[in-house]
């Protein structure tokens, strides 16, 4: 029996009792049978696409974030075969998905593989995000970013060497040669940090962009894999205050924010490194609250989960998850995630990493 039969067959047959459609599915496995027959593909309904998209959220086991699987936005960019409109389609889910600060979840789902073939891939990690460089020795900017930097710079771009440079979209059709575009500052969305409390933190100059937007992982619905799906959330705060501010191979802010804080830095003891990674982690929440800018603490975040795993009770689905992703970095015990086991089995739809063409 085919394969890609077989994982059609079980996509439509937990869908269309999902959409309580049940009564089409006969119908609909004979068409996708035909399909299958003549061509070795079949062809997703914009209603299996959004629906199968918001089961591979609902799968993705490192996320804390589930809750909130069924309200995805989907934008279906299936049919665009022109650089042209591939940015413009990307520049418009920027726009759609940060809604002036109140962030809507959104996803473009561009061609699928064909016959070994990838019609639209997306270079970017993130579709905003900032560059980093290493001017002999000097590392100015996102570290993270340095391999991605440097192809962009061979390609022609050149960045101010802030530490905020706004990195191209970088996209490659058909296999073919690279093509970058820069984003319109206009449209990404910022956000200064400063601190509710300590004025000095406004000193450090730290600003973050408001919409993370991952796009180079791969979506595999029914078989069927769609290697450029960008998609976006909203940000819980310590992916940025303890991680992306606070890594040593980051932006590594930590003993800055300790000296702004006039702390005792002479040895671990003092906790020092511990007290400024919550005043900075505050100042992340307290930054994007102030403009309005949608964003969750951990605390938040792990009590949505809770209800989610309840949910997922009540349908009578199996939860699956990756405890070491879903512990939160900063007082990860202070959840209840700490404190149970979660089942790291691998259901479709799903995510899958998908190779980097650059490093
Ligand atoms: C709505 C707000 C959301 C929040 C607060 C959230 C939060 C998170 C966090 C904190 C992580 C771990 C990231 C890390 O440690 O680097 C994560 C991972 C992940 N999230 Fe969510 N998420 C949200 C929405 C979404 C959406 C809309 C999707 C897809 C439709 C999604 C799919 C994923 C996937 C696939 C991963 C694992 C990424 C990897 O393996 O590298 N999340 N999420
Ligand atoms: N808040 C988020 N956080 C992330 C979700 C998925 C991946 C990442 C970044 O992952 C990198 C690779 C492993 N850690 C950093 C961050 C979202 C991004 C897109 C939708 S929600």
């Amino acid at each position: 029996m085919n394969e890609l039969y077989l994982q059609a067959e079980e996509f439509i047959n937990k869908t269309y009792k999902e959409l309580n459609k049940e009564e089409l599915i006969p119908k609909r496995l004979k068409e996708i049978e035909h399909e299958i027959e003549t061509s070795n593909h079949y062809n997703h309904t914009f209603e299996e696409l959004e629906h199968g998209a918001k089961m591979a959220w609902r799968n993705a086991n490192k996320c804390i974030g589930r809750l909130f699987w069924n309200t995805l936005s989907i934008k279906d960019a299936r049919e665009i075969r022109e650089d042209d409109h591939v940015f413009e389609a990307l520049e418009s889910h920027v726009r759609y998905a940060t809604n002036k600060g109140k962030i809507r979840p959104t996803m473009t789902i561009f061609a699928p593989r064909r016959k070994g073939h990838t019609p639209v891939r997306i270079i970017n990690h993130q579709i905003i995000r900032y560059a980093g460089y290493n001017f002999n020795n000097e590392i100015i900017g996102d570290p993270d970013s340095i391999p991605f930097t440097k192809l962009c710079q061979s390609l022609g771009w050149q960045g101010e060497g802030s530490h905020f440079d706004l990195l191209p979209l970088v996209i490659q059709l058909n296999d073919g040669e690279l093509v970058w575009r820069s984003l319109q500052e206009k449209d990404v969305l910022q956000v200064d940090i400063s601190h509710p409390e300590l004025p000095d933190m406004n000193d450090l100059g730290l600003k973050w962009y408001a919409v993370p937007i991952i796009s180079d992982m791969l979506l595999e619905i029914g078989g069927i894999r769609y290697p450029a799906a960008p998609f976006n959330g909203w940000y819980m705060g310590t992916e940025i205050g303890a991680r992306n501010f606070a890594d040593e191979s980051r932006y590594n802010c930590l003993l800055a924010v300790a000296e702004t804080m006039e702390l005792d830095t002479s040895k671990a003891s003092t906790l020092w490194k511990d007290r400024a990674l919550v005043e900075l982690n505050r100042a992340v929440l307290y930054s994007f609250q102030k403009v309005g800018v949608s964003i969750v603490d951990h605390h938040t975040a792990a009590e949505q989960f809770k209800k989610f795993e309840k949910n997922e009770q009540v349908a009578n689905r199996e939860l699956t998850g990756t405890w070491s992703w879903l512990i939160p970095p900063v007082s990860p015990a202070v959840t209840h995630i700490f404190h149970k086991e979660y089942n790291d089995q691998f259901v479709s739809p799903n995510f899958h990493y998908q190779n980097r063409i650059y490093n």
